[in-house]
């Protein structure tokens, strides 16, 4: 069993795996009910009433990709989840709706296959977002530009992508025709784990099946020129290539929201950073100040003003993000001590 398994998790399972606990991966969770691959084969699993009791958020719960700490029951195909292991990786977004919290997308990604389709789907701002969260997340990306034989002008497009992801690897590929897919092999290894993230219809199922060489997810029919389609994917779950690399399928993203993404923005506007540093003012607002190196670039070309925008826009949202979180914080904090000093008043309450 490789399914990534290495030195990383080894180390911190070690004193679990003395105590004779044995370890899995999360392949899929519905309803707190864990799909878990393991030495056993897939075995349901449930947290524990400890590890629930501890749970401070949802980020204490397993998520896909996670290697967890179990006692199986293979007679039963069933399992109880003690731990969850340290995460090497973690992609987070906001959880849809008004909520402010985080909902982990999937866990232990080394790579992630940020597709984005060549026809008219095809738009630079969303992929700044995906490679925000790529970033912040710990794997690497690596831009899948789908649907290649849709697309007439592929060296202006893909030279537009080269400019917004200065440094991160970019593929053409179509399905339709088998093209390209040869170049994605490297990033699938064995026990190499790759997440798809990408919006609806942009391919993905169509990508997996074609490297898996079989049928695993349903491929939605889109109507002649609607590339939206309809939602198929509805799920996300791990499962491994023939070759032995593990995917992770997402459904499609209608709703990414950024969450505590700071320096995921850093990394993927390097080049609108390295310019404000050059400003002559440390907390310059690039609007009107003196010495705006970022105001200068956009007049010389070197900077598109879609791109600066774009860049304000995210993170304006992240801010908005922060200081809803802290209120959130702030009013869970107070119900806490509500419920101390109630406590308090009722234990010291004098017995008449
Ligand atoms: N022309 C062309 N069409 C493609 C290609 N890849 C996928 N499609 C079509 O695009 C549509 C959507 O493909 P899916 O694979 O279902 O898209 P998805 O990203 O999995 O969508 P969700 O499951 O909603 O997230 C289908 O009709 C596919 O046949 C390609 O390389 N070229
Ligand atoms: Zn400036």
């Amino acid at each position: 069993m490789s399914l990534g398994w290495d030195d990383f998790f080894a180390s911190h399972a070690n004193t679990f795996l003395e105590q004779g606990y044995e370890v899995g991966r999360i392949a899929l969770e519905h309803k707190r009910i864990y799909r878990i691959l393991t030495t056993h084969g897939e075995l349901l699993g449930e947290v524990t009433g400890k590890l629930r009791y501890e749970a401070a958020g949802r980020e204490d719960y397993p998520a896909v990709g996670d290697w967890v700490v179990i006692s199986p029951r293979p007679e039963e195909k069933k399992a109880s989840i003690h731990a969850i292991l340290p995460r090497r990786s973690k992609f987070s977004r906001k959880a849809a709706g008004v909520s402010v919290e985080e909902q982990i997308v999937a866990t232990n990604v080394d790579t992630v296959f940020l597709v984005n389709a060549l026809n008219n789907d095809f738009n630079l701002r969303r992929l700044e977002r995906y490679l925000i969260l790529a970033w912040e997340s710990g794997a690497n990306p690596v831009i899948v530009l789908s649907k290649a034989d849709l697309c007439d002008d592929l060296e202006a497009k893909l030279a537009e992508v080269e400019a917004v992801a200065v440094g991160v690897p970019v593929h053409a590929i179509s399905s339709e025709l088998g093209m390209g897919l040869d170049a994605l092999q490297p990033y699938l290894g064995s026990g190499k784990t790759v997440a798809l993230l990408g919006s609806s219809g942009v391919g993905k199922s169509t990508l997996i099946n074609s490297l898996s060489g079989q049928t695993r997810q349903l491929v939605q029919d889109v109507r002649e020129g609607d590339d939206r389609g309809r939602h198929t994917t509805t799920h996300r779950e791990l499962f491994q290539l023939p070759g032995g690399g593990l995917m992770i399928d997402t459904p499609g993203m209608r709703e990414l929201q950024l969450w505590d993404a700071e320096e995921g923005i850093r990394d993927a506007f390097d080049d609108v950073e390295k310019l404000a540093a050059q400003c002559r003012f440390y907390d310059c607002q690039h609007a009107k100040e003196p010495g705006c190196a970022v105001r200068q670039a956009i007049e010389d070309g070197r900077l598109e003003q879609a791109r600066f925008d774009s860049y304000r826009k995210l993170q304006r949202e992240l801010a908005h993000l922060a200081r809803k979180e802290d209120a959130r914080l702030r009013s869970a904090e107070k119900d806490k001590w509500k419920k101390i000093t109630m406590g308090m008043r009722n234990s010291g309450k004098p017995k008449r």
